[in-house]
């Protein structure tokens, strides 16, 4: 299911412009969208799941335009959303919240929602603990319960927002290969500020800044806007002043620091391979990136 928006645009009451002017296609498929905090991408979201109107522009999801009333409702027919702050009843056990929010959809015959709860607890791997009260879940078990919810109605596009922060290195590969499995049939979009979740289940993405597109195209695309500007430096010294550190590692009596900068760093530096991040950092460190 495609994505057509153009020339999106939402000023918050106060005068906050979340989105300033966004062109963006998004085809079937997994779907990354990438930026720092506040750069725009929850209010994306917000208007793509129907939740919040555009100042202007134009939405199209699968041909329906999500900013008119009966295209919202065609759209949210199609369209599952696990939100940031997805809320639940700790008292209740995941089979009875899923249950509940089935019931909230539509899903009025009991049998047919038992089946698809059953499928859809297998779906994310929640099956033995399908009895067991919210209360008591982890982060990751919560993030599955909550996809889990967004997939009641089978949706086409699926779209998740900061799915993987605050959980545990396992529990992140986790869903996000659950995810990528998801995109088999359907759009996902994710959006999120952590660039190895892309980097592992994304093709295509789209970095926002300040609620414009920076950047949209292949994950290789970006990796390649850092090729020849990514250094280590291994000095028993002071960090190089030069170009943004990624990392610091311990290296003997030194450090090992990976810098991203135009020209080398320090006169020992060594070229290093790029990485999805180094792109990142790359594109944003030119200055204030223009749209693209
Ligand atoms: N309801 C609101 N009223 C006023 N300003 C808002 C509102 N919601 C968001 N904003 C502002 O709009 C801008 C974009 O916020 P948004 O939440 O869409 O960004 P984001 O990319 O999702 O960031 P994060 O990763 O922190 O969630 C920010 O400056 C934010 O403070």
């Amino acid at each position: 299911m495609r994505i057509e928006i153009s020339g999106l645009t939402k000023t918050y009451r106060g005068g906050v412009r979340a989105l300033d002017g966004l062109d963006l296609d998004v085809p079937t498929g997994m779907y990354g969208l990438l930026g720092s905090n506040g750069a725009g991408k929850t209010t994306l979201m917000r208007i793509l799941a129907g939740l919040l109107k555009p100042t202007s522009g134009t939405v199209l999801v699968g041909g329906h335009d999500v900013t008119a009333p009966g295209g919202r409702l065609a759209v949210q027919r199609t369209l599952g959303y696990l939100p940031q702050d997805l809320g639940v009843y700790p008292d209740l056990t995941a089979r009875r919240f899923l249950d509940y929010i089935a019931l909230l959809k539509g899903l009025d015959s009991r049998s047919a929602r038992r089946r698809r709860i059953g499928e859809l607890l297998e779906t994310v791997a929640l099956t033995e603990d399908a009895d067991r009260r919210l209360g008591g879940f982890s982060g990751g078990m919560l993030r599955r319960v909550g996809i889990a919810q967004a997939l009641l109605a089978d949706p086409r596009l699926l779209i998740v927002d900061e799915p993987t922060t605050g959980l545990d290195p396992e529990e992140r590969i986790r869903f996000r290969t659950l995810l990528s499995r998801l995109a088999g049939d359907r759009t996902v979009l994710l959006s999120t500020h952590i660039v190895e979740d892309v980097a592992q289940t994304c093709r295509s993405i789209a970095v926002l800044a300040e609620g414009r597109a920076v950047f949209r195209g292949g994950v290789e695309e970006l990796v390649s806007r850092a090729r020849g500007q990514v250094w280590t430096v291994t000095t028993p010294g002071p960090a190089p002043s030069a170009g943004r550190i990624v990392s610091a590692v311990p290296d003997g009596a030194g450090m090992r620091y990976r810098v991203v900068a135009a020209v080398p760093p320090d006169p020992s530096a060594r070229p290093a391979e790029p990485s999805l991040e180094d792109g990142y950092l790359a594109l944003m460190g030119a200055g204030r990136p223009a749209a693209v």
